[in-house]
Order: structure tokens, then C-alpha cells, then sequence
């Protein structure tokens, strides 16, 4: 069977191995292809005889394959015809292929080495039988055998170390196919998968003589080759598959649903709540609430950023309601809940746009990385998608990524952009735009901004002058000052808030990565402390992945209450 025919079947069925590393794949299809069609009865050991050539594929230009081709061939060739020596013939090839696999050899070196192997498996056999030594099962394959030496090369003297080899070739012959021993060997079977990333360790390695695994002797638990079945499936093009591998399927899953915004939501606040919940479950466990269990709350409630002001109002109505009786989880869960919606509730608004102004200005600003440039691009999308015309201000001119982020976003949602170069004054370009947006008539202009630390005084001093050059074109300018939070920040946000509220008059938050892991109980710290606005909460790096804040859906998430 030519190899190059089987390569290519082998390389439809492992797209993945196909693309990496086309030549890893190539060998095993040698293995796949040939054993079924050549020696149906006992594919099993032939296999580990593909990975041999992987070696050759890997270091050896194609002309050359030709030659390795060749070795394989013949050395299938007597395998198919010795099929009444089951076992006994077919073994010895596993160790001789093992070890060609665990290193690069030349072709004259690995022809050698295959021929050595038929060598192996056949001729000692013969010699074992000429001792007499060989038991009746033995002798009449060996007869069969011999009939088809007669047409067969001549074969090279017989090294008597082979001979005690032979002896145990002898004891292991003597088990039909389908006993124990070869039950071992189906039970060994590695899925073809595994053979492969055998493979590319091979690859990837440097080959030393030391890393040629020893040759197994027989009887010694052979190495793991891939099951029939897996063989065959992987042997198909896509598009086809075997009736076997159809019967061992399992029934395949209904395809993931998309979560909701809630849904997601919930599940990045999952961390925050089910650690607040479950510490608060065993606070109560067997207490009625006394003065030390309400101190333990309020100190848990703390912990998970909720804020002091927070903590205290749930305990003194947790107080209120129950003081000396039992108390269950739920029961706080349920209070927790109402609190943070009050809190929630009054910061809870729509952003609010002035259209007379023409454009409306909304400044973005916040921290490196807390999602400026994507919630720029989500809010963009609303606003065009509802028919409004909106401009987008490249001002985080310090990173050329930004610029480029930006314009990706301009262009898919239908909005103009003014951008400027790498290192260009921020306020100029702010400046710039804002003139455009007006020439252009534009409903909404969003200038983003570098990300900044709080504490780089230089920075916020850039900042400062952005909102001081917007002013001048229009005194209201900027009309809107967004702030970005990183859900997963925590405390530190509290201060972001702090700073960038002095410095850029920042008049509205949006919380970004609430469906990440999440330190959400931040924002109840933020809304009882700076009340201001929370305009809308990110979910998801995706273009709708934005949704309108919502107090109540916000504090039963973090509280742990069934929806
Ligand atoms: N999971 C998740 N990722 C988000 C969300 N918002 C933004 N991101 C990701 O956060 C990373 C930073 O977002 P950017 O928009 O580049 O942040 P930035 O504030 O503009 O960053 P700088 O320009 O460095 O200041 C990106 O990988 C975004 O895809 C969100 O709501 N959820």
C-alpha cells in the first residue's frame, strides 16, 4: 500500500494535527490506513510500526521518503503474509518501531533497522524450530511459514543471542488471539490522540542516543497503541464517519445556549456571593443573634467591600427584625438584598443626553485597562443603532493600539473618527474633534483618553487640561464625564473614583468586567460614599455586551438571592 495514498486519508481525519504539524500526522496514517486492510485480524501491534516514520518525515526531504516508503513496505509485506503467527511474528516489530520513533536516523540506518526487525520476527523462529524447541502451534505456522521463504530473499545468518529471544517468541505464540495476553494488549490501546502527542514530543525534542527508548523485551506490557475503532474514525476525511464509532457515540449535547446579560452577570458575581453567603451560613449556623454574631456580620460584610456605611445598615436592620431569635441564611441574604437596593436605587439612572448641544460631549476617562476604549465602542453602537449621529476622538494618543482599537470600533458602528499620531498633544486633538463634530453636526462626540494612573501627577494634569480646552469651545464642555471601574479592582477603585472626580469632574461611572471574577460589592462602597451616577454596567468584551444598571438585579446578584 503506497504510504503517500495513506498520509493523505490520515491527514483529513486530524485537522488539528494536520495544521500544526503536517509531518507528525503523516506516519500515523501508515499505521492507521495499513493495519485494518493489511492484517484485519490483528491490527493492534502494527501500530506503534507508524510511528517510526515520523522521524523520516520530520528530518528527511520528500525525495527521500521514497526510500523509507519503500522499508515500510517491506516490512509489511511478510506481516500479511505470516498471518498464522499471530502474535508471535507481530510483536517483536512494536519494540524495533518504538525505538526508530525516539530519535531521527538516516534512511540507510532506519532501512537497517526495519529489515532488522522482519529479521527478528521471523528467522529466529525458524532457528528455535530446527532445536525443536518450538511448540506444534509454532511448528505449523513455522511450515507455513517456510513455504513462503522459498519465494522470499534470502535471509542472513541467524546471531545465536536471537535464539533465547525466539524461545520466549515460542511461549507467547502459544496463546491464540483474543486470550489474555492480546485481551492486554486492546486494553492498553491508547486513543490515536495520544499517539500523536507522543509524536510531537518526539518533534520538539532534541533526539539523543540516550532518549531511544530500550527495546521492550516480549512479555513486558507493550506500549500503548491506538484501538481499532479510533484508528478508523481518524483515518476518515471530514465529513464521514464509521458506523463503529457512530454506535460508541454519545448522545451529543444540545448546543450551549447564549447567557443573558443577567445570567452573566450573576455568574460573575457568583464569586463575591457565594463566599459572602457561605461564610454567613455558618456565622448563623445553631446562633440566635446576639451583639458577637452581628459584629461577625458586619465585619464579613466589610471584608467583601460592601463598604462600613453598607455593612451597617443591613446588621441594624437584620437587628431590628430578629435580635434574639433565630436567624438562617436566607434570612440575611433577603435583608442584604434590600439594603444594596436602597443604595443602588438613587444612583441607578440613564445617561442623560443634551442634543441641543450639537454634539453632546462625553469625556472617557478612568485607570489603564478598566475598559475605556470598549465601552466607548459599545456606547457608540447603541447611540448609532438608534440613529444618532456620533464621532469618536482618538485622545489616548500614548498607545498606538488604542488609536487602532478605536478606529476597528468606529468602523463597526458607522461612526466618523478624528484621530491624530502617537505621542500627539491630547488636548489638541480634543480641541480638534470637537470643532469637527460640529462642522459634521454630529449628535454625540466620545473622546477617549490614556489610561492614567491616579497618582501620576503629570498625567492628571494632561487630564486636567483636556476638560480645560473642551471649555473653551463650549463652557458646558465636556457635557458628560464617564468614568470606567474595573470590576475586579476592589477597594482600590474607591480611590480612583476619589481622584478622577476632582481632577476631570467626573459625573457618571460605568462598572466594567462584572462578568469576569468579580469584587463587585466595590460599587455599593462607591454609591454610598460618591453617589454618583451608574450609567450602565460592562458584561462582556462584545459589541452589546453593555447593559443599563440595574439596582435591584445588582444587589440579589451580589446577595445571593434566587432570581
Ligand atoms: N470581560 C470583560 N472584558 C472587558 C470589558 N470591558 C473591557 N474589557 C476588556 O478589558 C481590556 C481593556 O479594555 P480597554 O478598552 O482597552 O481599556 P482601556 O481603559 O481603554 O485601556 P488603556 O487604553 O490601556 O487605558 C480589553 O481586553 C477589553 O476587551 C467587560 O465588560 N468585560
Amino acid at each position: 500500500m503506497a504510504i503517500g495514498f495513506i498520509k493523505k486519508i490520515f491527514s483529513f481525519g486530524k485537522g488539528t494535527v494536520e495544521e500544526t504539524k503536517p509531518q507528525d500526522a503523516a506516519p500515523e496514517a501508515d499505521v492507521a490506513a495499513a493495519v485494518p486492510a493489511e492484517v484485519p485480524p490483528a491490527p493492534e501491534p502494527v501500530i506503534p510500526e507508524a510511528i517510526a516514520p515520523v522521524d523520516v518525515e520530520i528530518d528527511e526531504p520528500v525525495a527521500e521518503q521514497s526510500a523509507a516508503e519503500e522499508a515500510s513496505e517491506e516490512l509489511l509485506e511478510p506481516l500479511s503474509d505470516i498471518e498464522a503467527l499471530p502474535l508471535a511474528v507481530e510483536d517483536p516489530i512494536l519494540p524495533a518501531e518504538i525505538e526508530t520513533a525516539g530519535g531521527p536516523a538516516s534512511d540507510e540506518a532506519r532501512n537497517d533497522e526495519n529489515t532488522s526487525v522482519s529479521e527478528d520476527a521471523v528467522v529466529p523462529v525458524d532457528a528455535a524450530a530446527e532445536q525443536g524447541e518450538l511448540s506444534p502451534t509454532t511448528q505449523e505456522a513455522l511450515e507455513a511459514y517456510a513455504a513462503l521463504q522459498e519465494t522470499a530473499p534470502e535471509e542472513p545468518p541467524v546471531e545465536p543471542e536471537d535464539l533465547a529471544e525466539q524461545e520466549e517468541i515460542a511461549a507467547v505464540e502459544d496463546q491464540p488471539i483474543g486470550d489474555d495476553a492480546s485481551d492486554e494488549l486492546a486494553a492498553d490501546a491508547a486513543p490515536v490522540e495520544d499517539v500523536v502527542e507522543q509524536d510531537d514530543s518526539v518533534f520538539e525534542a532534541p533526539v539523543s542516543e540516550a532518549a531511544v527508548p530500550e527495546e521492550p523485551v516480549l512479555g513486558t506490557p507493550l506500549p500503548e497503541a491506538p484501538a481499532p475503532e479510533a484508528v478508523i474514525a481518524a483515518s476518515l476525511p471530514k465529513g464521514f464517519a464509521s458506523a463503529a464509532e457512530r454506535a460508541q457515540e454519545e448522545p451529543v449535547a444540545a448546543p450551549q445556549p447564549k447567557l443573558t446579560w443577567y445570567q452573566r452577570l450573576r455568574r460573575g458575581l457568583a464569586r463575591t456571593s457565594s463566599q459572602l453567603t457561605g461564610q454567613i451560613a455558618s456565622l448563623f449556623t445553631k446562633r440566635k443573634l446576639d451583639e458577637a454574631t452581628l459584629q461577625d456580620l458586619e465585619d464579613l460584610l466589610i471584608q467583601a467591600d460592601l463598604g462600613v456605611e453598607t455593612a451597617m445598615r443591613i446588621t441594624d436592620t437584620l437587628a431590628s427584625e430578629r435580635y434574639g431569635k433565630d436567624v438562617s441564611g436566607e434570612d440575611v441574604s433577603r435583608i442584604m438584598a434590600g439594603e444594596i437596593t436602597k443604595v443602588l436605587s438613587p444612583v441607578a439612572k440613564p445617561l442623560e443626553l443634551d442634543l441641543s448641544h450639537k454634539p453632546h460631549v462625553i469625556l472617557v476617562v478612568g485607570v489603564n485597562g478598566t475598559g475605556k476604549t470598549t465601552t466607548i465602542g459599545k456606547l457608540a453602537a447603541k447611540l448609532s443603532g438608534a440613529g444618532l449621529k456620533v464621532m469618536l476622538a482618538a485622545g489616548d494618543t500614548f498607545r498606538a493600539a488604542a488609536i487602532e482599537q478605536l478606529k476597528i470600533w468606529a468602523d463597526r458602528t458607522k461612526s466618523d473618527i478624528v484621530s491624530s499620531k502617537l505621542g500627539a498633544d491630547a488636548a489638541g486633538l480634543a480641541y480638534e474633534a470637537f470643532q469637527q463634530a460640529r462642522e459634521k453636526k454630529a449628535d454625540v462626540l466620545i473622546i477617549d483618553t490614556a489610561g492614567r494612573l491616579q497618582n501620576k501627577a503629570e498625567l492628571m494634569a494632561e487630564l486636567e487640561k483636556i476638560v480645560r480646552v473642551l471649555g473653551k469651545l463650549d463652557p458646558d464642555a465636556p457635557h458628560t464625564v464617564l468614568q470606567t471601574l474595573d470590576a475586579t479592582t476592589g477597594q482600590n477603585a474607591l480611590q480612583q473614583v476619589e481622584i478622577f472626580r476632582n481632577v476631570a469632574g467626573v459625573s457618571g461611572l460605568i462598572m466594567t468586567k462584572l462578568d469576569g471574577t468579580a469584587r463587585g460589592g466595590i460599587l455599593v462602597a462607591i454609591s454610598a460614599k460618591h453617589k454618583l451616577p451608574v450609567y450602565f454596567i460592562g458584561v462582556g468584551e462584545g459589541i452589546d455586551d453593555l447593559e443599563p444598571f440595574e439596582a435591584k438585579d445588582f444587589a440579589e446578584a451580589i446577595a445571593g438571592v434566587a432570581a
